[in-house]
């Protein structure tokens, strides 16, 4: 490794390229590739480069993450697309009303992408050639609030995309049970009120005015949306989930395409089950049509999809 003095903006850009590929090896694909005490030694002469040349230093550092600017409040942002909402199942014999309603209405083949429903937040992520510029909360579907220096500091929100891609992609924002775990034990000891559930201590992270205590709160995200264009050239949710992969963006991987009911229902007796075992909590199982093509011949009601459907699981009784 060259002297710090020594180095040029090449090297910079090396050494900011190869930290933002560890970062995403560890929290986008859970796959470590260097030990922390590497990471962080590389981390620090990155810091130790944009002291000496400030004028190298550029959004997609990782050292941007966690700004020093506390917000007075959240600006007003409205969506490329509005964020729908789910019409909701509460018993299986929806579900099947659902796929049926369906099967009558499209013509062709009909396959179901089943994915699991995070229960967090939802967010909206703006990126133009490539480079994270915007998030929103969903707001009231059309209108958000600007987030966007809480949601970088999210360690799996990809600073800068692996494709200079512009666009608005969807997801979720949530608080992993392991985090909320500590969170409300370090509460306790402080004397504070505990959070009742990870989606409420996580919407109080994402609504922080300091990025710095927005960071505290180790939020995570699973993306799931996008609002299409012809350029993406996704003709189902199938290939969206390839497309947002290969963007460099965290995708749930307990996901599965359905050919039928019974495989439907096979899924959620699986995630039913594996529901209390997940780092994340889920609040019920999302049925989407999976071909772009029959989900816009079903279009949308006032606020809901025609094409899709959360299957609600009874609310879970919290092991004491
Ligand atoms: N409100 C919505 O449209 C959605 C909400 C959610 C959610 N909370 N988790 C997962 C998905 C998904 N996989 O599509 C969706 S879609």
């Amino acid at each position: 490794m060259k002297e710090i003095k020594e180095m040029t903006l090449d090297d910079y850009q090396d050494l900011k390229e190869q930290l933002n590929q560890l970062a995403y090896a560890y929290y986008v694909l859970d796959k470590p590739q260097a030990e922390d005490a590497v990471y962080d030694q590389m981390y620090r002469q990155l810091e130790n480069l944009e002291k000496i040349h400030p004028d190298w230093l550029s959004p997609d550092s990782p050292t941007q993450r966690i700004g020093d600017q506390v917000l007075a409040g959240f600006e007003k942002v409205t969506h490329l697309e509005p964020l729908y909402s789910l019409a909701n199942a509460f018993s299986e014999e929806e579900v099947v009303a659902f796929i049926d309603r369906v099967q009558n209405q499209v013509s062709g083949p009909l396959t179901f992408m089943c994915e699991c429903k995070i229960d967090g937040l939802s967010i909206s992520l703006r990126y133009e050639d490539g480079l994270f510029v915007q998030g929103a909360t969903r707001g009231d579907g059309r209108v958000g609030e600007n987030i966007t220096s809480n949601l970088r500091t999210i360690k799996a929100l990809p600073l800068r995309l692996q494709k200079p891609v512009s666009g608005e992609f969807r997801g979720e924002a949530y608080m992993p049970k392991a985090v909320f775990q500590k969170l409300n034990e370090s509460r306790d000891l402080a004397g504070l009120a505990p959070f009742a559930n990870p989606r409420n201590a996580a919407a109080g992270g994402l609504r922080q005015i300091n990025p710095k205590e927005a960071a505290k709160r180790q939020l995570n995200i699973f993306m799931y949306g996008a609002v299409y264009n012809e350029d993406y050239q996704i003709d189902s949710q199938a290939q969206l989930f390839d497309f947002l992969q290969e963007l460099g963006l965290r995708t749930n991987p307990l996901r599965r395409l359905c050919h039928n009911k019974e495989e439907i229902m096979a899924y959620i007796q699986e995630v039913g089950q594996k529901r209390a075992d997940l780092p994340y909590e889920i609040d019920g199982v999302v049925i989407k049509v999976n071909q772009v093509a029959q989900q816009s011949s079903l279009g949308y009601t006032v606020k809901a999809p025609r094409w899709a459907i959360a299957y609600k699981f009874k609310a879970q009784v919290e092991a004491t």
